[in-house]
């Protein structure tokens, strides 16, 4: 595994540059009155204000304009994450002070789009489109003067992995995406790596995502280390990453769940395993059965977890199914959690040491809990393990109620609980921490990317 940055950003300072500039009255202000409140508030915010308070003229100077910022530097990196259900661009800025000192991360601007480039696996150039215009998002955000000198990457994750092996042939191996994104970057302004399109190894994710969140809650630095676990669920794979305390963890854990790498001058043996086929949406599939069937197209998917009257269709991957409830037999959380085990039960590792601590819990997490009303949807909140649960028995035995925004309610929080009890292992008490954002940044593996990307192109010091 390769080295993940050892002197990436170490603090987190971040400036809003938002200011309300307030409405001055139509008659002009003579020249020289201008020219001294120019002086009068920059020199305010240079020497009082900057960096410590956000004020309405703050945004009028540029960052390097005080004498004391003279060394001050600004740089960006463009991380777009190509998800099984969307495609998402973060635009990092970094600002480094002094030479002496590590990078800041200033802020970072998030875009989204639905679906993700698997879905246009018999259209690539409609999928480059969706890349091109959040790249030009890009251009708005970065200055011109630094636009050749700013990366940008792609890196697909687990929904290339799962398509059908015709399009996944024509979309990987002939590489039309790919080389049609690559085009799409190739002509923009940005500095374009090699390999800058390409798929993420799962094994990745995880610990990318590991270090977003602990470097996030600034456990990656300083005295006092407490990190924490991370669980991403996503569409079609879902990742569990911690950084193991006792010694029987590793001595029971299996060698391809284990990966080293360094990071401020430490080293972090963790625990990290991608599961494929265990996203979401591809839960809902095993359970439906829609994996077994060769030919899906016409055949009607039957569950317990759906409404009993509902017949309808459902296109993910770039494959269409049929699906429905059960009209004869049962419905509700007890055959429901019958049915969704199955897809877990004895498939996943499951380290002791899991059951004794807490966890950070993002993407579909966050959403069926916001979406529940179990947490805000802002400001996340902390779960245990046993509230999807009681949530799941909530809404499957009364369908009816909860499942005209989406008919997979139900399936989904069954199987999210069966996930977390039968398939990892966890305690009903366990902690989670639902967070979609930490300090205004996105808990996504795209910061960690784009530190081990500026890393290697020599852009941190
Ligand atoms: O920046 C992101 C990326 C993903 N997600 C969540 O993760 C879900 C699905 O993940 P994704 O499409 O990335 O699937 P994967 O390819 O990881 O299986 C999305 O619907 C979101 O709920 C999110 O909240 N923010
Ligand atoms: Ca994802």
């Amino acid at each position: 595994m390769t080295p993940l940055p050892s002197g990436a950003t170490a603090a987190l300072g971040m400036l809003i540059h938002t200011p309300a500039v307030p409405r001055f009255p139509c008659r002009m202000a003579p020249i020289w009155l201008i020219g001294f409140l120019v002086l009068a508030l920059s020199s305010i915010y240079c020497t009082v204000l900057h960096p410590k308070q956000e004020m309405w003229f703050q945004g009028l100077f540029p960052s390097n304009m005080c004498p004391a910022n003279a060394s001050a530097y600004t740089f960006y990196g463009i991380m777009f994450d190509a998800g099984s259900t969307g495609t998402r661009i973060h635009i990092y800025t970094f600002v480094q002070k002094n030479p002496e000192q590590l990078p800041e991360l200033e802020g970072e601007i998030f875009e989204s789009v639905k679906p993700g480039l698997s879905a246009y696996a018999s259209e690539p150039k409609k999928g480059a489109e969706t890349v091109r215009i959040l790249l030009e998002m890009a251009k708005e955000a970065v200055p011109p003067s630094h636009w050749k000198k700013t990366p940008v990457v792609l890196k697909a994750t687990a929904g290339l992995r799962l398509l059908s092996e015709q399009k996944a042939q024509a979309l990987l191996l002939q590489g039309m995406i790919p080389r049609i994104v690559r085009e799409v970057f190739e002509k923009s302004p940005f500095l374009v790596p090699d390999n800058s399109v390409g798929i993420m190894d799962g094994c990745y994710e995880g610990i990318l995502a590991w270090i977003t969140v602990n470097f996030l809650t600034g456990q990656l630095y300083g005295q006092n280390q407490q990190t924490v676990g991370t669980l991403d669920l996503g569409g079609a794979s879902t990742q569990i990453t911690f950084l193991p305390r006792f010694e029987e963890t590793l001595e029971q854990t299996p060698v391809d769940f284990l990966s080293s790498f360094e990071m401020f001058n430490s080293t972090y043996k963790l625990y990290t395993h991608s599961y494929l086929g265990f996203g979401l949406k591809a839960a809902r599939l095993a359970t439906l059965g829609a994996l077994e069937i060769k030919a899906v197209d016409g055949q009607m998917l039957r569950s317990s977890c759906l409404p009993k009257q509902l017949e309808a269709e459902w296109h993910f991957g770039g494959v269409k199914y049929q699906y429905g409830g059960n009209r004869e037999g049962e419905t509700g959380f007890e055959p429901c959690y019958a049915e969704v085990v199955k897809v877990v039960q004895g498939k996943l590792h499951q380290p002791d040491e899991i059951r004794r601590s807490s966890f950070y819990a993002f993407s579909y997490y966050y959403d069926r809990a916001a979406d529940t009303n179990m947490i805000d949807y802002e400001k996340g909140g902390v779960l245990e393990v046993r509230d999807f649960e009681r949530k799941a028995k909530e809404v499957c035995d009364n369908m009816d109620m909860y499942t005209s925004a989406s008919p997979f309610l139900c399936m989904d929080l069954t199987y999210i609980t069966a996930l977390l009890k039968e398939g990892f292992g966890f305690g009903d008490n366990t902690l989670l921490q639902l967070t979609k954002k930490v300090n205004n940044i996105e808990t996504s593996w795209a910061l960690g990317a784009t530190f081990h990307l500026l890393q290697s192109l020599g852009l941190t010091h």
